[in-house]
């Protein structure tokens, strides 16, 4: 094999554990999933308001990195007791942390949600 068809059968490969690892997020986490389910929710509500091409833009990225987010937070927690499955005050400041970054962002979410749909709802 050459070192060119190595690098994409490669990367092929990558695309291939991300893909599995994002099936495995969506089908075991319940986190994930009322996420994907609020981001599939305001989805219908944007096609029926009918969102502007830049809203439709900044919704998506904000769906989107909200889920990528609480998949980051998931490996973190894996990550967490995969190293210390016992109780240790460390290990829950890793775990509060990683969530408090989730909870920021959620913030965000809400408050971008806010400034797309109040206009169009008030
Ligand atoms: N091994 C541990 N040592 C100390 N505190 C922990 C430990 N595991 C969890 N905690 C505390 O409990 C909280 C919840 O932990 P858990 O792993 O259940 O996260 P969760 O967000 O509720 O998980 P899930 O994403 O599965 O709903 C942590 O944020 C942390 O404060």
């Amino acid at each position: 094999m050459t070192k060119k068809e190595s690098f994409f059968v490669n990367r092929l490969k990558s695309i291939g554990f991300a893909f599995r690892g994002a099936r495995l997020l969506i089908l075991t986490e319940s986190s994930i999933k009322i996420q994907v389910c609020i981001g599939i929710i305001m989805t219908i509500i944007g096609f029926l308001v009918g969102l502007s091409p830049t809203e439709w833009i900044i919704q998506t990225i904000t769906i989107g990195l909200i889920i990528a987010l609480e998949g980051l937070n998931t490996a973190i927690e894996e990550v967490a007791d995969f190293i210390h499955p016992e109780f240790h005050p460390k290990i829950g400041l890793i775990k509060d942390l990683a969530a408090g970054a989730v909870f920021i962002f959620a913030m965000i979410a809400i408050i971008v949600g806010c400034i797309i749909y109040f206009p169009k709802i008030f």
